[in-house]
């Protein structure tokens, strides 16, 4: 016997009562002329190239434009004089409060149309009571109308002495009437024809004035887009950027709460307004390049995020057309200056034109972007400012051939190039030092640091153990991808990153693949300025910046590669969300034989040589003795409470956790300790004098000793 498989439908074993329904077989279809679907097709291809070509003609569109200004005219002052008249107005923003979930605003609106109600009942029931008295009160008035009259002529018959003049007045009147009558017989035929015109002309002025009209057909010049992003402006761009629970709202007639006016900021414009319901930020975010394009201006210039601590709140930043595509000025350390480790580094210019600092103490950097778009620039720039300052330890690893970093060489205590294993293992072992060099620093921070809870300049300068170090990782993820080194690199630079920014110690990464893949989520999170320029999408770019930054907006997918060089889009360098920061270049094409990085190391050497004009390096120890005296001054003598605080005001950084014990330590040697003095201590400027004098001779003697 023979087994066969079972048959199958859809995959699976045929049931004894299939619930498929099969179409019935077809007897094969006649041959269909096909001809005439085509020729149908062509049909409305033509029937849409005449509606859309005929757009462009300028009669057409000047008929439609017209015609549309004055029905859309009609048409709103249709709806004025009906919204006038009723409740209408109330029971929209009724809806719009109601919609946007604000009680308060629905109350006051539902007492508003009571109120409007109650007036306008009175008002009838009022006119009601008019009309019904009116017979009443007209015959009155003319009763005394004439009273009046007959008064005046009996009065004017007397003076004249002529009983004709009685009706004189009347007469008038009458006569008075009688050409009123003739004048509005000769206009009123005219103007009865005329009113549908003044009527077509008035709502063709309001439609035009509201521009209601198809864009299309609206004059070249009539789309007043405004380069002046203002409230106007922005609500404008906002209608059109095809969102339809924002063209809903707009159409509700939502008005938007202004946060905060459009106000001029540094080399653009800010704007701060409420969304309305069911429109957020990552919506407007997410159609940033229409939104550009409305306000006239490029992606990168209109930045609309919401800020942290206002949830539903549109943050619009418009830069001045251009003004991010001009050039940057020159880094303000190229030609001379010194730079302060504890102060930070100028690298950059903002989207306002503010200048950027790059902070190095406690900062760590993580840089990344595509080729090419000035990463190692702006490391450079960071890394030139650094070893301006003369106390500054360099190390360079940059795991790539490439020269960037050469000219910096006779500065850097360690420059290791290339991708091999033995160049990567060179990277590993200095996390591994550096690991060790973090809680080396962490121990002698708690015994010399005194109250101090991280580096100050003046340990930094006391203990060459404490000098500040600027380690940067060039090309990062050949370390970090690693498939032998990279989970413990991982670790060791997290731990490293923990600890680095007490203690002097910045680190920084760059990478043109900063994904999570390639770099450990926790890298970058414990990175405190983040640096993404030009990025391929938005994994890389939320791998820079923080997940969720590119639907919020904070995006460099905008940014082009190879226009926007230098551009890069951050955080961590101000206190706002992101920070649009334009990088200082400091030229260097040794094949166009421009070198600007050269003459800086240069500088940067003379300083650490001591041959240069060495501010911070050349710390001098404090001479207490000396300081005593200067500031004991001409006073026979002085309170020792007094003395440690015109020291620690001579000398803060030496003198300011001093205590009478460390003024005995000093002065005791000689003699010249504290004492008491009607019952307080007091330091004697006599014994500190004879005290500097006893220790000028030991001097003496002991040089005398040495030439022997
Ligand atoms: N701020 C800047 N302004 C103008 N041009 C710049 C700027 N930064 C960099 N460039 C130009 O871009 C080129 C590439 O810069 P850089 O080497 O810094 O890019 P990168 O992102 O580090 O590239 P790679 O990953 O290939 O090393 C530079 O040689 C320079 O010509």
């Amino acid at each position: 016997m023979t087994e066969t498989a079972p048959e199958k439908v859809n995959g699976h074993v045929k049931p004894q009562v299939s619930l498929l329904k099969f179409a019935p077989a077809q007897p094969s279809a006649p041959v269909v002329e096909k001809t005439e679907e085509p020729r149908r097709r062509v049909r409305i291809d033509h029937l849409r190239r005449v509606v859309v070509e005929v757009r462009t003609h300028d009669g057409y569109r000047a008929l439609i434009r017209h015609g549309a200004y004055t029905w859309g005219g009609a048409r709103i002052l249709a709806r004025r004089a009906w919204e006038s008249r009723t409740t209408a107005r109330h029971e929209r923003m009724m809806r719009i409060a109601e919609a946007s979930g604000n009680e308060e605003l629905v109350r006051q609106w539902e007492q508003r149309a009571y109120a409007y109600r109650f007036a306008r009942h009175r008002r009838r029931v009022e006119l009601l009571q008019m009309v019904m008295n009116a017979p009443k009160t007209i015959a009155t008035g003319v009763g005394a109308g004439a009273g009046v009259l007959l008064l005046l002529g009996v009065m004017l018959a007397w003076a004249n002495h002529d009983v004709a003049d009685v009706l004189t007045p009347i007469t008038a009147v009458v006569e008075f009437v009688a050409w009123v009558a003739f004048i509005a017989g000769v206009i009123w035929e005219p103007l009865l024809y005329a009113l549908p015109f003044l009527a077509l002309a008035g709502a063709w002025k309001v439609g035009r004035g509201q521009q209601a009209a198809p864009t299309w057909a609206l004059p070249a010049d009539a789309e007043e887009r405004d380069v002046v992003p203002d409230e106007n402006a922005i609500l404008r761009a906002l209608g059109k950027l095809s969102i339809p629970q924002l063209n809903a709202a707009i159409k509700e007639g939502w008005q938007p709460r202004w946060v905060s006016p459009t106000t001029r900021s540094g080399n653009g414009y800010h704007t701060q307004l409420q969304l309305p319901m069911g429109v957020t930020v990552e919506m407007i975010a997410g159609k940033k390049n229409v939104l550009a394009h409305n306000l006239m201006r490029k992606p990168i210039e209109v930045w609309p995020v919401e800020p942290p601590k206002q949830p539903g709140v549109l943050d619009l930043w418009v830069a001045d057309q251009g003004s991010l595509s001009g050039p940057i000025p020159p880094w303000p350390l190229l030609l001379e200056g010194t730079a302060d480790y504890f102060k930070g580094v100028p690298v950059a210019v903002s989207q306002r034109g503010e200048p950027i600092v790059g902070k190095l103490m406690a900062s760590n950097y993580m840089v990344g972007g595509i080729m090419g778009q000035g990463k190692s620039s702006l490391v450079i720039a960071l890394l030139l400012g650094a070893i301006l300052a003369p106390i500054v330890i360099a190390e360079v690893y940059c795991m790539a051939y490439n020269v960037d970093f050469d000219p910096l060489k006779p500065r850097l205590r360690r420059l290791v190039k290339g991708d091999d294993d033995e160049q990567v293992k060179d990277a590993l072992d200095a996390l591994r030092r550096l690991r060790d060099e973090v809680t080396e620093r962490g121990k002698l921070l708690e015994s010399l640091g005194g109250e101090a809870t991280k580096l100050t300049r003046e340990l930094a300068l006391k203990d060459p153990r404490m000098q500040p170090m600027v380690v940067v990782f060039d090309e990062v993820h050949e370390l970090f991808g690693h498939k032998e080194y990279g989970k413990e690199a991982g670790e060791l630079a997290v731990k490293v990153l923990k600890k680095a920014r007490k203690v002097g110690i910045t680190l920084i990464f760059t990478t043109v693949s900063p994904t999570a893949d390639s770099i450990p989520r926790d890298v970058t999170r414990n990175t405190s300025n983040r640096v993404a320029f030009a990025v391929g999408d938005h994994v890389a770019n939320d791998g820079l910046l923080g997940t969720g930054k590119h639907k919020a907006g904070i995006t460099a997918t905008t940014l082009i590669p190879g226009v926007d060089v230098g551009t890069a889009v951050t955080f961590g360098f101000t206190s706002k969300p992101f920070e649009v920061i334009r990088s200082h270049y400091i030229a260097r094409d040794p094949e166009k034989g421009i070198d600007e990085v050269t003459p800086v190391v240069e500088r940067a050497m003379g300083l650490y040589d001591g041959t240069g004009p060495v501010e911070e390096a050349e710390h001098q120890a404090a001479d207490a003795l000396a300081d005593v005296a200067a500031v004991l001054g001409d006073e026979q003598r002085v309170l020792v409470q007094e003395v440690l605080h015109r020291l620690a005001e001579h000398n803060p950084g030496e003198y300011r956790d001093w205590s009478p014990t460390d003024l005995k330590r000093v002065l005791e040697p000689y003699g010249a300790e504290q004492y008491k003095s009607a019952g307080r201590m007091v330091v004697s400027r006599d014994r500190v004098q004879e005290a500097i004098l006893a220790r000028l001779g030991d001097d003496l003697d002991d040089e005398g000793a040495d030439d022997i």
